[in-house]
């Protein structure tokens, strides 16, 4: 078979890039070993959103309750994980045929099988019968994504001790679960089985929660969930973790044990480059086993890599971004390097987490004058309606010129585009009082974050 594309991985970043090659005409073969859409729609952002969905009236009850504003008996309202599994599957599989739809109206050819480079412009496809397409191609991207990663003494084994994917297919909710990684997907999985009833114990390694983050975002949502009843071991290293008789049995480094009906380990993410030839094809992996690629996001020779597989922002809408840009340079569209720039992103549940742009510390690193301004939700007449006012919105200043937002609180994450768009331009708060912000709004948190009075970071 000849092509003038070959697509490796049918995830955001595949599958987009293969619609919009078709669509500005190049000749696509879109290559998948699995299912249509990658971890984002069968095991990620999709079916995680949809539990935590599902499951968000419970945490707004709690919150209303706390206030006294609401009585009922908590014990009667529940989440019928079986029926959300239902929903789960019925959504994925409807999902997968809108997608094949599509492919086949734009015109892209799908291989499935397991993709292999075996010389320069040549891939192997191996289907489930062991059947093999030699494919012929001139260009190619591999949008291969990542895996779950995991260390040999805590490794999921798929009885107790479970990975993200498996986690998400438990029928019966645990009463106990213990959680190793406190980054977006430990917190977003203990909320889902929190509000389901199980009791959440979670050790994260480092020094605060989303490592990533900044500082003062993980210690106030650690504040939070504790005051939800989460155990939390953090800055505590893990030794060991095993099903043990049907339960799951953790072992710290100071030789204590946690038990719980079942245990996650979400630990970050593994690439998917190993045995795909990409060696052959003059590809460099990192020591992590990421894609090497330049500022055009070219591996090698006619080969480019997107999304997860390169380690340059494990999120699907980045995914998609570089796929796009990935698409216009090889229709001759594009002759910028790739510029990511500002890549929002969100941790979702109740007591929700956004950026747009450099938290504190990456602007101290970066150098220059670093101000922060604040302000506190416990202020923002909407917050409050929700029974939530607390959190804050900080925003990031270098040399007076807007860097980063962050926030914390209840539904922050709908703040993340203003946030980016008003980052992206580098806003000026005489710019900023041109606009009118609807009133009660999240938004006049954020613009109040920005006309607060700055501090300097020492
Ligand atoms: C639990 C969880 C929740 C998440 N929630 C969010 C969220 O809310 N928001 C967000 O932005 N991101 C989220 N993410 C991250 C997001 O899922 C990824 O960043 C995104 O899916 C990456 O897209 P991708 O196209 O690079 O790779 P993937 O989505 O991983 O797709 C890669 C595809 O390549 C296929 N493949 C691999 N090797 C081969 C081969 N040799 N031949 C053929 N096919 C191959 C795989 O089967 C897969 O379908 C979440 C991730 C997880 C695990
Ligand atoms: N809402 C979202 O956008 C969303 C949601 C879920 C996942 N994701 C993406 O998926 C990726 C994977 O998520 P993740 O949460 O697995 O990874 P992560 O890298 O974000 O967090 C992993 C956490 O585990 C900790 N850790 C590592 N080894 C440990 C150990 N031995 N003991 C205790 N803690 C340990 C790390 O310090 C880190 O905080 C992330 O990069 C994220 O971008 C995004």
């Amino acid at each position: 078979m000849d092509c003038a594309l070959v697509v490796v991985g049918a995830g955001p970043g595949g599958f987009d890039a293969a619609l919009e090659a078709a669509a500005l005409g190049i000749e696509t073969v879109l290559v998948e070993r699995e299912n249509l859409g990658g971890t984002c729609l069968n095991w990620g952002c999709i079916p995680t959103k949809l539990f935590l969905g599902a499951s968000a009236p419970l945490a707004s009850l709690a919150d209303h309750a706390k206030l006294k504003l609401i009585e009922y008996d908590p014990e009667s309202v529940r989440v019928s994980l079986p029926a959300l599994q239902n929903r789960k599957r019925k959504l994925i599989a409807g999902t997968h045929k809108a997608m094949t739809q599509r492919l086949k109206k734009a015109g892209v050819t799908l291989v499935q099988g397991s993709g292999r480079f075996t010389a320069p412009g040549v891939l192997e496809v191996e289907d489930a019968e062991g059947g093999v397409t030699s494919i012929q191609y001139k260009d190619a991207i591999v949008a291969t994504g990542a895996g779950s990663a995991s260390f040999p003494a805590i490794a999921p084994d798929g009885d107790a001790v479970l990975d993200p994917q498996q986690i998400l297919d438990l029928e019966t909710p645990p009463e106990s679960l213990v959680i190793v990684g406190g980054g977006a997907i430990g917190i977003e999985m203990g909320e889902v089985f929190s509000r389901l009833g199980a009791s959440i114990t979670l050790v994260e390694a480092m020094d605060h929660l989303l490592p990533y983050e900044d500082t003062e975002i993980g210690g106030g949502l650690a504040k939070l969930l504790k005051r939800d009843k989460w155990a939390l071991r953090i800055g505590e290293r893990v030794a060991s973790l095993k099903t043990m008789d049907g339960r799951a049995v953790l072992t710290m480094e100071s030789g204590e044990t946690i038990e719980a009906d079942k245990a996650l380990v979400a630990v970050g993410r593994k690439p998917n480059s190993a045995g795909i030839g990409l060696e052959a094809v003059g590809c460099e992996l990192d020591s992590r086993g990421f894609v090497k690629t330049d500022e055009n996001l070219n591996a090698a020779k006619n080969i480019y890599a997107v999304g997860d597989v390169n380690g340059i922002a494990l999120l699907a809408h980045a995914a998609t971004h570089q796929g796009h840009y990935v698409v216009r340079r090889i229709a001759g569209r594009e002759e910028q390097p790739y510029a990511g720039g500002v890549i929002p992103a969100c941790v979702y549940g109740s007591h929700e987490v956004m950026r747009a742009g450099l938290t504190e510390a990456m602007a101290v690193e970066a150098g220059g004058t670093v101000e922060v301004s604040r302000f506190q939700l416990a202020a923002n007449p909407y917050a409050q309606a929700q029974s939530a006012g607390y959190g804050f919105v900080k925003a990031i200043w270098i040399n007076g010129t807007l860097a980063g937002i962050s926030a914390l609180g209840h539904g922050v994450s709908h703040l993340v585009t203003l946030a980016e768009v008003l980052v992206r331009e580098k806003i000026t708060v005489d710019r900023l009082d041109r606009y009118v912000f609807a009133h009660p709004t999240l938004d006049e948190g954020l613009a109040e974050a920005l006309r607060a009075p700055r501090e300097a970071v020492s």
